[in-house]
C-alpha cells in the first residue's frame, strides 16, 4: 500500500476541475496501457461536483467511455431513482452525458431491486458481480480498479465505513450491508477495506472547513477503526485532494509551502 500525498487547491471549484482532469488522464492512460479502464465512484458533495465538472470538460472526449467499467464505493439503500442515491446523482452529473456502455455501469442494487429490501442479499449480489469481473491477475475477488474515488465525512467515514462499526473489521467479503449508519439513510451498502485497497489509486476528496479535522486525523497515523479514512490506501498511490479549507489543519509534514 502506498503512503498518502496531499494536494491542495485554491477552492472547491479548482479542486473539482483539477480532479476531473486527473480522472480523464488516469482513464486514458489505463485504456492505452490495458485496453480498458475502471473507476469507483463516490457520492457526496465534492464527489458529485467532480463528476459534473468532468461532464463539462472538453477533455472528457479523450476518454473512450465504452471501454470503461464504472463501480460504486457505497450506496444509500433506497428505491431505484431516489434522488438521494449515489447512482442517481452520478447519472445526472455525468453518466447521462457520456456514451458509457450500460452493461459496464455497475450500480449497487436499490431497495426495490431483485433482493427486495434486504441489504445483505444486495451486498452479496454486488460482491458476485465484482468477483465475475476480476481476472486471474487481480489476485482477489475484485478487479484492480484504476482509481477509487472516496469522499470523507466530518466523522472521517469513507464509502459507508463509519467509525467503530462492524464493517471496518471485514477482511474477507468485498461488499457488506451497513445498518444503523449515523448519517442518513441508516441502511447502506459499502465496499470494504480489502476491496478499496485493491485499487491502483485511491483518491480521498475533501472540501470545506468541516472536513479539516477528519483530514488531519486521517493523515496523522490514527487507526482505521476510529478514523476510517486512515485505512483508505491504494496499491500504487494514495492522494488526498483538498481545497484550502479542508487542508487548514494538515499535519506539518503534508503542508508543503508550494501547496498553500
Ligand atoms: O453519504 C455519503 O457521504 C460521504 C461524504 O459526503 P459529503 O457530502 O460530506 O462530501 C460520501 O463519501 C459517501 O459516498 C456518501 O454515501
Amino acid at each position: 500500500m502506498s503512503g498518502p500525498t496531499a494536494v491542495v487547491h485554491r477552492d472547491s471549484s479548482a479542486l473539482a476541475k483539477a480532479t476531473a482532469a486527473r480522472i480523464a488522464t488516469v482513464l486514458v492512460d489505463a485504456q492505452s496501457a490495458r485496453g480498458s479502464a475502471s473507476i469507483v465512484l463516490t457520492g457526496g458533495g465534492i464527489g458529485v461536483a467532480v463528476l459534473a465538472e468532468l461532464a463539462r470538460a472538453p477533455v472528457r472526449d479523450a476518454v473512450d467511455w465504452r471501454r470503461l467499467d464504472v463501480w460504486w464505493g457505497d450506496e444509500r439503500f433506497l428505491p431505484d431513482g431516489d434522488s438521494e442515491r449515489n447512482e442517481t446523482q452520478a447519472r445526472s452529473a455525468l453518466l447521462d452525458h457520456v456514451a458509457a456502455d450500460p452493461e459496464r455501469v455497475h450500480a449497487m442494487p436499490p431497495s426495490d431491486g431483485p433482493d427486495g429490501a434486504d441489504p445483505e442479499y444486495a451486498a452479496e449480489r454486488y460482491a458476485a458481480a465484482l468477483a465475475r469481473a476480476a481476472r486471474p491477475e487481480d489476485h482477489g475477488p475484485v478487479p484492480t480498479f484504476d482509481v477509487c474515488l472516496l469522499g470523507i465525512g466530518p466523522d472521517s467515514h469513507v464509502a459507508s465505513l463509519f467509525p467503530e462499526q462492524p464493517a471496518l473489521y471485514e477482511d474477507e467479503r468485498s461488499v457488506v450491508a451497513v445498518r444503523g449508519a449515523p448519517k442518513p439513510p441508516p441502511t447502506r451498502i459499502s465496499l470494504t477495506f480489502p476491496a478499496i485497497r485493491a485499487a491502483r489509486e485511491v483518491w480521498v476528496l475533501a472540501s470545506g472547513e468541516g472536513k479539516a479535522d477528519a483530514v488531519r486525523l486521517a493523515l496523522s497515523g490514527a487507526g482505521p477503526t476510529q478514523v476510517p479514512a486512515a485505512g483508505a490506501r491504494g496499491r500504487s498511490r494514495t492522494l488526498f485532494l483538498l481545497d484550502r479549507d479542508a487542508a487548514a489543519r494538515l499535519p506539518e509534514e503534508f503542508a508543503a509551502p508550494g501547496q498553500m
